[in-house]
């Protein structure tokens, strides 16, 4: 069952990509929260977008996370189903009788985790870049905005970061998706193994709540290194230059204090449960189907 993953991506791009596009324009408020200064909280920060770069303005940076969305759910799912299989040797199916121990469940989650972080990081530098320009649709005699879209972006950091650039804050990524990956998988099988009688599948809306609720756990744990992460990926743009993680972290709290790890908490959180409801039922169905 678990070469569904690598053979099937396209379950994830259809579903996936639904909840990454209903999911997209809280993703744009909290990157903007987390990395430019000027907003006073949520609804300043949706109001001026709106006024100044009307509702496009949300959607900025959105085509290549829905174009990567099946390969990095892919490479996710199924590196944790095949850790799973190999640490447990036992089916998906086989598994609802012989639950795995949260142990291999945190296991699994991190090692896919830390896989999936070096596809998502290119993807994710360049959809971060796209969301943070405050230029609204282009007029003529209007300002143009550095970067004229995704390949344009790319291309830029190619030529100006050297191939190196692609992969800035990919670090930050994988420190922050290796934990909160075990923690995202720890909490979906926690929740619907106490909600499914001994030996049965999850019904439809377990795994939805389960789902959400593992997308709120995983989120909230992962807000400060993905306060960090995004920082990263803007350094050096905006003048400021950090010398690596952790000093990007330590002149992140001397400027504005340890509320810094939360920004953007409130707004991850909201944004999690729909998106990865909608991700974990996909990969249910695509289990059974294929499994
Ligand atoms: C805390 N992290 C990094 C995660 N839970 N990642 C996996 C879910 C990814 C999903 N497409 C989302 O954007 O929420």
């Amino acid at each position: 069952m678990c070469v569904f993953g690598w053979l099937f991506p396209s379950g994830y791009a259809s579903s996936g990509a639904v909840g990454l596009v209903l999911g997209h324009p809280f993703d744009t408020v909290k990157v903007r929260l987390q990395t430019q200064t000027t907003y006073r909280g949520i609804a300043d920060c949706m109001v001026r977008i709106y006024r100044h770069e009307s509702l496009l303005g949300f959607f900025k940076g959105m085509s290549f996370p829905v174009a990567s969305i099946a390969v990095v759910n892919s490479v996710l799912f199924g590196v944790y189903s095949n850790a799973l299989l190999l640490l447990t040797a036992t089916s998906h199916q086989e598994r609802r009788a012989q639950p795995p121990s949260y142990m291999h469940i945190f296991l699994a989650g991190c090692t896919g985790g830390f896989l999936q972080a070096y596809f998502l990081a290119p993807f994710d530098l360049i959809k971060v870049r796209l969301q943070n320009q405050t230029e609204p649709r282009a007029q003529p005699g209007s300002p143009r905005p550095r970067y004229q879209g995704p390949m344009h972006c790319a291309a830029s950091i190619f030529q100006e970061e050297g191939p190196r650039g692609l992969f800035r804050g990919a670090w930050a990524l994988t420190l922050r998706d290796t934990p909160t990956l075990g923690i995202y998988f720890i909490t979906y099988e926690g929740l619907c193994h106490q909600y499914t009688p001994e030996g049965q599948n999850p019904s439809s809306a377990t795994v939805l709540v389960a789902g959400g609720f593992a997308g709120i756990a995983s989120w909230v744990t992962a807000t400060p290194l993905d306060v960090i992460k995004s920082r990263m990926q803007m350094d050096g743009l905006r003048g400021k230059v950090y010398r690596g993680v952790l000093d990007c972290m330590v002149s992140s709290v001397r400027q504005e204090g340890v509320g810094v790890f939360l920004r953007g908490l409130t707004i991850n959180s909201a944004r999690a449960f729909p998106v990865n409801a909608v991700t974990f039922l996909s990969y249910e169905y695509l289990l059974r189907w294929w499994g």
